[in-house]
């Protein structure tokens, strides 16, 4: 990581602004500030994330993605246990500052940034390090009727099931208030490396109606906090090699966000819900369709689940630390 003066050219009289290089990427509208700080020279404090990821007065995001080696993190040195090609750790930070385990659209980002700084070679697969563990990502392609130029694959590790048989069996194990909806709905919660609350709604009336510019009120209250989905089951349908895919709307709240317009685990975590839901015959492969687009999710026969969506980097910019410094929140 390297900051570079902003202002080198500016009257002597001004104070030396410092620059953090930065990239600007999504993955269906999820939106991240992304920072190569390969060699772990940058303080990423909570302060510093939401100043960069503060709208108004810093760069904007959902969340902000620092590129670091894994054997510089204490959190590394476990992914390096499970694969010693994990070279790069992704630090993912939530938009309020917060640590998060996982982000699955961010994983994509990720690897699309990586690939620009010269550190991976799409023809091979990409193993990184994260909070949940290691994920190896692959390039696939762009599904048919989807205008997105790349689309890759994340092996995102096993789902759970929390609350084991006895919830599966119930198909609950949480009660959910969302504001904008009249009753307590029943929830199940998941693990996909982070938390997860999903419940279904009747209908896209329902799916509109909910009120996310406030969080869902989630009993019991989850120790860690949780990401909430609201899903609503669409059509079936069969993929042109007969597969059946199974095909969900989904809108989200996220732990230390808010409502975005996309959540890759949180897909992840509807996907699996519904499946779960849906009992024997179900379909493996499922159609997640947000706010930002649609991602790919797939029920993988060890018990782990992938997630495929496009990613997209749209900007490089520099950021002048001193202009954002204690600006987040005014
Ligand atoms: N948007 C991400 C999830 C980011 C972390 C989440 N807010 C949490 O705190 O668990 C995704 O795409 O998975």
């Amino acid at each position: 990581m390297t900051t570079v003066p902003v202002s080198a050219d500016a009257p002597a009289d001004l104070p030396l602004a410092v620059g953090l290089p930065v990239t600007k990427g999504h993955g269906t509208q999820n939106d991240f500030v992304l920072v190569d700080d390969r060699d772990g020279l940058l303080d990423l404090t909570a302060p510093l994330v939401r100043e960069l990821a503060d709208r108004r007065a810093g760069l904007g995001g959902d969340g902000v993605i620092r590129l670091v080696a894994s054997r510089l993190l204490p959190e590394g040195s476990a992914v390096l246990a499970e694969d010693p090609s994990a070279t790069w750790f992704m630090d993912y930070r939530n938009a309020d500052g917060s640590v998060a385990e996982m982000c699955g659209n961010g994983v994509r980002v990720f690897a699309a940034f990586a690939q620009r700084l010269g550190l991976w070679d799409a023809d091979d697969e990409l193993v990184l390090g994260t909070r949940a563990g290691v994920r190896r990502v692959r390039r696939v392609p762009v599904p048919a009727g989807l205008d997105d130029d790349v689309w890759y694959a994340v092996d995102m590790g096993r789902w759970s099931v929390p609350g084991g048989d006895e919830a599966v069996q119930a198909g609950f194990d949480a009660q959910v208030h969302v504001p904008g909806l009249d009753d307590v709905r029943p929830a199940l919660s998941l693990d996909v490396g982070n938390p997860h609350t999903v419940l279904a709604l009747a209908g896209p009336d329902e799916l509109a109606a909910a009120d996310l510019t406030r969080a869902p009120e989630v009993r019991p209250v989850p120790p860690h906090g949780t990401n909430v989905e609201l899903v609503v089951p669409l059509a079936e349908d069969h993929a042109a090699d007969g597969t059946l895919v199974g095909h969900v709307a989904m809108r989200v709240h996220e732990r230390g966000v808010g409502e975005t317009r996309s959540c890759g685990t949180g897909a992840c975590a509807a996907a699996m819900a519904v499946r779960t839901w849906a009992g024997a015959g179900a379909p493996d492969v499922w159609l997640v369709d947000v706010p930002g687009g649609t991602v790919r999710v797939t029920a993988l026969p060890d018990g782990h689940v992938e997630l495929a969506g496009p990613a997209v980097l749209v900007a490089t910019a520099t950021v002048d630390l001193t202009a954002v410094a204690g600006s987040a929140g005014r």
